[in-house]
């Protein structure tokens, strides 16, 4: 079995705001395999963001704190680095992707000397060097006439190209690990398709590991080797994707893979799971899905279930499968 890139333990993210205590994520554990995609889903405010900003060291106090666990990125914990090394990992070790490429890029430099910098700062690149790669890198994520687009500003590049830089920035210093935080979702889906081929051919070629946050089951059809369900900050079930979409166990995870459109197939009314994601400040001792499940039970109201083996690699925090977890202990 390949050995762990990156290993999330116990990880908790709060946020200390007027109105109480966000606890954005709450105790949770993920593990990245060399060479393997993970991805995060769940529903808007289920912490997969807070999650990644963890790893990226990107928590802004004094609000935010991490405020317990280990995420060890190759046997180093990246939350005993001090700000400086911290960055360091950020460019080099650990590239990231953001829904808006355009809040992310400078507005006032050029395509090419964005490109440009990491390789100037992190792999010690003459400016001939790094332009060089830079159109290079441009090529290389599908966009024609790579000089020009370098001299251009981001405001002249359209959503899907500026998705694209920033891919390229994202993977200029190679990076063991790459996030991407719904890197697709403001963007149409013959675009959508093109930037997830750019990020598996570049997993091939390369043999980083990606952790990918996202809604929309499609895409983790299409890229995961291994998924993560989280639910109001903490994971609710985990498992490989072929087994997860052929078995889900969580009534959260059901809902979700319901809610799916399925192709060349007519639904009159698309499904959406009843109610909605609890408020983080009004969190009980319960299961947090428990007022949103059909099989919804009297322990379900007054104590959250543990997240437990169920099999091979499946992991489910849901009073349904009780018996049948502690069967296999
Ligand atoms: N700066 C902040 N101050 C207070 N609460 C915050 C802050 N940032 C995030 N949160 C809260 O943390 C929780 C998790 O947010 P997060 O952005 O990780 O969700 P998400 O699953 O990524 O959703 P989305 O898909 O909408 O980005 C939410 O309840 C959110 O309101």
């Amino acid at each position: 079995m390949a050995s762990h890139l990156l290993d999330i333990e116990h990880l908790s993210t709060y946020f200390y705001t007027e109105e109480g205590t966000v606890k954005a994520v709450d105790d949770v554990s993920l593990q990245v395999r060399k060479g393997e995609t993970v991805c995060i889903v769940g529903e808007s405010g289920c912490g997969k963001s807070i999650t990644a900003m963890s790893v990226m060291g990107l928590i802004q106090g004094p609000s935010g704190k991490v405020v317990s666990g280990k995420i060890d990125l190759e046997g180093t914990d990246l939350l005993k680095l001090n700000r400086n090394e911290r960055r360091v990992i950020r460019g080099k070790e650990i590239g990231m992707i953001f829904q808006e490429p355009m809040s992310s890029l400078n507005p006032v430099l050029t395509i090419g000397q964005q490109i440009m910098e990491p390789l100037i700062e992190h792999l010690r690149m003459s400016k001939k060097e790094a332009r060089k790669r830079a159109i290079e890198l441009i090529e290389q994520v599908g966009i024609s006439r790579a000089e020009q687009i370098a001299n251009s500003y981001p405001h002249e590049l359209s959503g899907g190209m500026l998705q694209r830089i920033m891919i390229a920035i994202a993977i200029s210093c190679e990076p063991k690990l790459l996030i991407a935080d719904e890197p697709t979702t403001a963007l149409d889906v013959t675009i959508q398709a093109q930037i997830l081929d750019i990020l598996r051919n570049f997993r091939e070629e390369t043999g980083m590991s990606i952790l990918l946050i996202t809604h929309d089951l499609g895409v983790v059809a299409e890229m995961a080797d291994y998924v993560i369900v989280m639910y109001s900050g903490k994971v609710v079930e985990e498992g490989e994707v072929t087994e997860l979409f052929a078995n889900p166990r969580h009534p959260y995870t059901q809902g979700l893979l319901k809610a799916k459109p399925i192709l060349n197939q007519r639904q009159d009314e698309l499904y959406s799971i009843p109610g909605q994601v609890p408020n983080p400040l009004d969190l009980t001792e319960s299961c947090y899905f428990h007022d949103r499940c059909e099989h919804c039970l009297e322990i379900c109201k007054v104590q959250a279930p543990e997240l437990q083996e169920l099999g091979t690699e499946q992991k489910v925090a849901c009073w349904l499968y009780e018996k049948e977890a502690t069967a296999r202990v």
